[in-house]
Formats: structure tokens, C-alpha cells, sequence
């Protein structure tokens, strides 16, 4: 846990806040080694209580007062403060961090030079600050002193999540908090999930592998057989058979991309097998066969199967149960025969990558080089037909440049 000796916040004053969504009590805290009054908007009886609904949300003046579409802010605090007030308890606080803590003269000085073509990031780089200057020990102090036991945080922001559960405030689950994209702030949106891996659906049904829109759109509808989830097999092969060692750029996209569009990843863990959720909004899972000795970390024992493996269709069952609607298996080839083998899978999206090096058939010192060179790839009837130029290590260029 992330710990700090200074700056203990208290509550200055307290009042009754009825507005339009509801009858909140605010709370305005001092304190706090910023020397802001931070504040906390509390509907119902949170005290002892676990899962409240909380958004920790920071001050974005231009959003959050005059509506500015620059930013997604003020159409958050509006759908949190909304969701709160129908919840029967919710917290929210204000953190008076504005600008990710660069301050409103600073963030405005960045909406120029965003205005000159730099997105939100480099404009806070280009002025002498950090991508992000926020810290939420403030807001963990603050939930602990309202007594609140574990919340259920509005957020897409993962730093947001890993820095409270740092802060030894316990998450019981992440609930997405998405604003309708406008053309003004796509561009910051974009940003927030390329350079700071926020977790935003609308940049998922971006086409940017159109091959699999039709995959990406069924795992909106959730499992395909009763009993387990949406399993899609995912794997990156060499052309000798055997696992590839490494992929290129654009295929590591391609399986960040699955990996952001199904709820979990379950990848072999020695032989054990290790789900982690996508977003990081729970902590990562061993399934293990009964009698494993056990590790640190969750692990949910599965019976073994006829031969004495984990059984696939129990693990599938119990990941089920995890509330894990569509999974990605990230396998080796064995994993994926598995799935195969118990008709236990939906899709397949298998990389082919144009190298020999891989498990199987390979031996010799020149396939462990041998790879195809400016690689083209045709459908043939129902077979795949990978071609190209071979090189080998020490070979010239290629002879045979690929017609076409
Ligand atoms: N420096 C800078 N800050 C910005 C810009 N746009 C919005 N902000 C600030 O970004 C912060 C957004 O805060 P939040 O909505 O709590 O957090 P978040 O990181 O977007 O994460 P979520 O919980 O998913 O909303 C506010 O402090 C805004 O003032 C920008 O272009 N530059
Ligand atoms: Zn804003």
C-alpha cells in the first residue's frame, strides 16, 4: 500500500446539499498539503458500507461550470452525480487537482498549443509538466474518513483505479462512466486512450481491424453457448507449426485490440491457467487443479479432467461465474488444441508469422533464420496460401520481388 506521512484532510464544515440529482450532504475538507478545499458529496448512509458507488472526479472548471466541449468532464459529472442520486448511497468527490493538476492558467495555455496541432499530452509536455500531475491520496483519506468500506468506481482512467488501490482503498469493481464523443474533444478522447490507456468503447468500434467487425460486434451480445462464455482462440504461429517468437508492430496491435474487446484473457500459467481481466478492474486469477499447493494471489481450483488435466469445460464454467462474459485465450498451441478438442471455442483469429522458427520440424541453424520476405498471403479455395521471396540469414536480397 502506498502510504504518506503528511497532510491529514479533515472535515471544515458539513451541510445539506439537495440539487437536481438528488438530497447529497457536502462535505468540504481542509487539510490537505495542496492547501485546496477538497469536497465530497454524500447521498445516503455510506458509513460501514461496501461496493458504494463513488466517482473521484477533478476539477475541470471550463467542463464542469461552462459546459466546455473540449472535455468530456462536465457530461461525466453529470452522468455520476445522476447515477448517484438513483443509487440508494453514492459518494462523489471533487478534487480540486484542475488541469491534472497543472492548475486552469496552465490548462488553458495547453488548449492553444492543442489548438496548434499538439494533442493534450505534448501540450502538457511542451509547457514543463507532466503528462498527469494528480495524486489521490487525498481522495483515499477522504473515503476512509466518510467510513466507506470498498466502492465501485466510475471510471475509464486505470491510473485512477491502480493509484486509490494503492492508497489502500479496496475496488470491488470498475463501472464504465462514458460521455457521447463530439466532434470537439474525439481528438482528446483518442488521446486519453492512446497515450494513457483509457479504457473508452468508442475507440473499440473504431475499424481499425475492419477483418473483425463482425467478431467485435457478437461479443456485445455476450456468450453463444450456455454454461461458459464467448471464447475467442488466439494465437501467433510460425510457418514451421510451432509458436512465433516474435510478432510485428501492427499484429501486437491487433492482439491489444482483442484483448480490449473481450471482458478477460486467459493465457497457461505453467499448469495452471491465468485470467486477467482486461481493464485491470479486478485482480488477475489462478485456476489450478484441486490440491495445488497454493500461490499468493485468488485461485479457484477446477477439477482435473480423464487426463489429469485442468478441465476446460469446469474452468470455463467457473470463469463464467467470475461475471466474465467473453474470453480471449491467449494460447500456445497445446492450450489451443485443448479448447479445439472439447468444441469449446466460438472464433479463431490465428496470426501466421512469416518465419520457421517455431517447435516444431525446425532444427537446422538456417530455418532458425529462413523467413519470407515481403510476405503475401491468398485464399485459395478453402486453404491459405502464404508465399514470398525466402531469405536466410547471410542470403543477398531477395531475387523474386512478389508480382502485384
Ligand atoms: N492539462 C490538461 N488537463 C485537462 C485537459 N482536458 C481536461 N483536463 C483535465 O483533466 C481532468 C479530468 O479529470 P477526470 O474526469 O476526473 O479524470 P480522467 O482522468 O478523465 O478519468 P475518468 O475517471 O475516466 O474521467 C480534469 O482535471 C480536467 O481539468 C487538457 O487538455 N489538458
Ligand atoms: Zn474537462
Amino acid at each position: 500500500m502506498k502510504t504518506r506521512t503528511s497532510s491529514v484532510v479533515h472535515a471544515l464544515v458539513s451541510t445539506r446539499l439537495p440539487n437536481r440529482f438528488g438530497d447529497f450532504v457536502i462535505h468540504c475538507y481542509g487539510g490537505a498539503q495542496d492547501d485546496k478545499q477538497h469536497l465530497a458529496l454524500v447521498k445516503g448512509e455510506v458509513r460501514g458500507r461496501e461496493n458504494v458507488l463513488a466517482r473521484v472526479h477533478s476539477e475541470c472548471l471550463t467542463g464542469d461550470v461552462f459546459g466546455s466541449r473540449r472535455c468530456d468532464c462536465g457530461e461525466q459529472l453529470d452522468l455520476a452525480l445522476s447515477a448517484i442520486g438513483e443509487a440508494d448511497c453514492g459518494v462523489l468527490l471533487y478534487l480540486r487537482q484542475e488541469g491534472r493538476g497543472i492548475g486552469l492558467v496552465q490548462k488553458l495555455r495547453a488548449y492553444n498549443l492543442q489548438d496548434e496541432g499538439l494533442d493534450t499530452v505534448e501540450a502538457n509536455l511542451r509547457l514543463g509538466h507532466q503528462a498527469d500531475e494528480r495524486d489521490y491520496y487525498v481522495a483515499a483519506r477522504i473515503l476512509e474518513d466518510l467510513g466507506v468500506k470498498s466502492v465501485r468506481l466510475m471510471t475509464n482512467n486505470p491510473k485512477k483505479l491502480d493509484e486509490l488501490r494503492r492508497y489502500g482503498i479496496p475496488i470491488g469493481a470498475r463501472v464504465p462512466i462514458e460521455a457521447p464523443s463530439h466532434p470537439e474533444n474525439v481528438r482528446y478522447l483518442r488521446a486519453k486512450v492512446e497515450k494513457m490507456s483509457h479504457m473508452l468503447s468508442f475507440e473499440r468500434k473504431r475499424p481499425r481491424f475492419p477483418f473483425l467487425a463482425a467478431l467485435f460486434e457478437r461479443l456485445a451480445e455476450g456468450p453463444l453457448s450456455p454454461g461458459r462464455p464467448f471464447v475467442t482462440l488466439s494465437h501467433a504461429q510460425s510457418l514451421g507449426g510451432g509458436d512465433a517468437q516474435v510478432s510485428g508492430p501492427e499484429a501486437c496491435e491487433l492482439s491489444a485490440a482483442l484483448r480490449a474487446a473481450h471482458d478477460a484473457v486467459l493465457k497457461p500459467a505453467g499448469p495452471a491457467l491465468r485470467l486477467a481481466w482486461h481493464d485491470g478492474s479486478k485482480a488477475p486469477v489462478r485456476l489450478a487443479l484441486a490440491g495445488t499447493p497454493a500461490t499468493a494471489g485468488d485461485v479457484v481450483a477446477v477439477p482435473a479432467d480423464a487426463r489429469g488435466d485442468i478441465d476446460l469445460a469446469a474452468a470455463l464454467a467457473a470463469i463464467l461465474g467470475l461475471g466474465v462474459r467473453s474470453l480471449l485465450v491467449d494460447g500456445d498451441a497445446g492450450l489451443i488444441g485443448r479448447f479445439l478438442e472439447g468444441a469449446l471455442a466460438d472464433y479463431c483469429v490465428i496470426t501466421v508469422v512469416p518465419q520457421f522458427r517455431g517447435q516444431t520440424g525446425t532444427g537446422g541453424s538456417g530455418l532458425e533464420s529462413a523467413r519470407i520476405a515481403d510476405c503475401g498471403c491468398q485464399p485459395l479455395g478453402r486453404d491459405l496460401v502464404v508465399y514470398g521471396p525466402l531469405r536466410i540469414d547471410g542470403s543477398e536480397a531477395p531475387a523474386i520481388t512478389p508480382a502485384g
